[in-house]
């Protein structure tokens, strides 16, 4: 692509082209992606939600390199993913990739600091002071640097997990289900967390969810069914939301119900 056209179009920091992932064969085949083409804008917060089995976790991984596609292209930037080597991959999701998961996956023997600064430390980078202090004035945990992860709450500990995402300044921070073992207070903490870590440093945030009231703290919410892209909500709310959702129960009980994918 030219710089010129670089600038004219949307900039991209991860998408899918023509994305389909197959898993089994024959009676137990399962598409769980079935040709999904999407992009993840740089600088906004995307929502992922669809029903249980949609193929939202297998965007997700395979737009993060955790998982290959079956045919299709996965970019992070315009970096094919396919192209890449098992070394350069790994090497591409240190550098430019953030992950956020369920299971805040600290550890648990290094101090909250320690925490932010591993993946940067592992990959031998020089930390950027401005940066990551900017981070611990936004998680609001600078009292508790130095304290292990199990001193501190469910919602202190995800917060952490945030800063450690965002510390290395990736391209994309992928979240799955962030707010799932947390209860709803914390959880709005760490959805507003991302939603303002998106908004003041112009990050990107792509997010998978069940959870209406958390897609809500998106700029846009994408739709999957059937391992298909089928609807987007830009300026989402929960109220909007919950009722998208619950068209898919009408859907799931006519014709859309008959692609068989699933059976
Ligand atoms: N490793 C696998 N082997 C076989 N089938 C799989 C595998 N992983 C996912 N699937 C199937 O692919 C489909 C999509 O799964 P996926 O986990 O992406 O859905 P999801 O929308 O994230 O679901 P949930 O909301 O329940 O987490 C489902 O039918 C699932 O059973």
């Amino acid at each position: 692509m030219s710089a010129a056209t670089a600038h004219t179009a949307t900039t991209h920091a991860a998408r899918v082209v023509d994305a389909v992932k197959v898993y089994g064969r024959g009676d137990t085949e399962v598409r769980a992606l079935d040709g999904v083409s999407v992009g993840f804008p740089a600088g906004r917060f995307t929502a992922i939600m669809g029903p249980s089995g949609s193929g939202k976790s297998t965007l997700m991984h395979s737009a993060a390199g955790l998982d290959t596609l079956t045919s299709g292209s996965a970019l992070i930037g315009d970096t094919d993913l396919s192209t890449l080597d098992d070394r350069r991959l790994t090497l591409l999701r240190r550098e430019r990739v953030g992950f956020v998961f369920q299971a805040f996956n600290l550890i648990p023997t290094l101090t909250v600091a320690e925490n932010i600064t591993l993946p940067a430390d592992l990959a031998g980078d020089p930390r950027d002071d401005e940066w990551y202090e900017a981070l611990i004035d936004v998680i609001g945990l600078r009292d508790r640097l130095h304290h292990r992860p199990g001193e501190l709450s469910g919602g202190q500990q995800q917060r952490v997990a945030v800063a450690r995402a965002f510390a290395g300044s990736p391209d994309v921070v992928f979240a799955d289900e962030p707010t799932g073992n947390l209860d709803s207070r914390s959880g709005e903490e760490v959805l507003r967390l991302l939603g303002s870590t998106v908004r003041r440093t112009n990050r990107t945030v792509v997010m998978v969810t069940h959870d209406p009231l958390a897609a809500a703290h998106a700029d846009e919410v994408l739709f999957l069914a059937d391992g298909r892209l089928v609807d987007r909500m830009p300026d989402p709310t929960a109220e909007r939301v919950l009722d998208r959702l619950k068209a898919f129960d009408t859907e799931a009980a006519g014709p859309a119900a008959s692609r068989g994918a699933r059976a």
